[in-house]
């Protein structure tokens, strides 16, 4: 299967050129966030000013937008960091932590959005039911229970996703017990993980900072393919990556740790030993 090579290249050439990944986020995870960032080999900034991020943007080889605890100033530096990663084709991973509690998140996540320049949209079940304008359960920033990811739903999950995919010309991340990712044509479930990822706060937004570190490796293989067309399928691969490595991550540390202050320093240590066989025995994905 081509797209595990990929993953292997994806990694290779995130370790070699370590490149800027700009990101602009909640401060409850941005600590979290930038490690892992490093982790992955790749190098982060959090700035957030609104007069600065276009300069920074500009120097970056991907930028990630969380709209967790978001704040005007935020709500600022986000829409002119979209707008000078847009001017020069830099890909964008919009996380949309919280849209399911307030019509502020949601009609500033459907601006964003409309801009069609997201290459990556990640939220929870919830999260991403919203963005599609369905019904949703989400309570604070956390999936509600009915919108779990089940063996009845899925179809219509995929399917779901598939079209907001298509209709926003993005790969869409669900993630969750299950990661569910597709683009306009393909949808897979990741079943990586452990239940110990839901006891530290921030896990998916470090699956978004680690998703938008490999968004650049992602773009040089596509680049390198020569086909524009490939892009949603590349950014697929980068999603496919960063959920399969978040949850392998997770069960390893689970396996050396007592609670959750051993698990987070684990976690990230997994993150940076985890090899490539690990990585290809280890991933448990299917189409769907
Ligand atoms: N119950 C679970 N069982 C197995 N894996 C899980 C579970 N919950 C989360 N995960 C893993 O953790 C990752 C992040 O999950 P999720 O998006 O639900 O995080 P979260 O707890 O909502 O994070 P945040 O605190 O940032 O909102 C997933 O990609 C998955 O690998
Ligand atoms: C707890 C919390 N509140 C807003 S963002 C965040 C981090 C996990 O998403």
């Amino acid at each position: 299967m081509t797209q595990k090579q990929d993953m292997l290249e994806i990694r290779k050439l995130t370790k070699d050129s370590a490149p800027l990944i700009h990101c602009i986020t909640n401060p409850i995870s941005i600590h979290d966030c930038a490690n892992i960032i490093l982790a992955a080999g790749a190098r982060p900034i959090m700035a957030e000013h609104p007069d600065e991020v276009e300069e920074i943007t500009a120097e970056a080889a991907a930028l990630m937008l969380n709209l967790g605890n978001i704040t005007d100033a935020r709500i600022a530096s986000m829409q002119r960091a979209l707008k000078a990663a847009s001017q020069r084709n830099i890909p964008v991973l919009l996380d949309l932590v919280g849209v399911t509690c307030s019509r502020l998140r949601r009609d500033f996540a459907r601006s964003l959005l409309s801009s069609r320049q997201i290459s990556i949209i990640k939220g929870n079940i919830s999260e991403i039911l919203a963005a599609a304008e369905l019904p949703f359960h989400g309570t604070g920033i956390d999936a509600g229970i009915q919108d779990a990811v089940s063996e009845g739903n899925e179809t219509w999950y995929c399917e779901t996703a598939r079209q907001l995919a298509s209709y926003f010309q993005c790969t869409v991340m669900a993630t969750g017990k299950q990661d569910l990712i597709a683009n306009a044509t393909e949808a897979f479930l990741v079943s990586n993980g452990h239940t110990a990822l839901s006891g530290i706060t921030g896990t998916g937004c470090m699956v978004g900072a680690l998703t938008a570190a490999y968004l650049p490796g992602s773009r040089a293989i596509m680049q390198r393919s020569g086909s524009e067309n490939n892009r949603n399928g590349s950014e697929t691969t980068a999603a496919l990556l960063g959920a399969i490595t978040m949850g392998l991550a997770g069960e390893r540390a689970a396996a050396v740790s007592r609670g959750p202050g051993s698990f987070q320093a684990a976690l990230l240590d997994e993150i940076y030993c985890l090899t490539d066989e690990q990585l290809l025995s280890g991933a448990r994905v299917r189409m769907a």
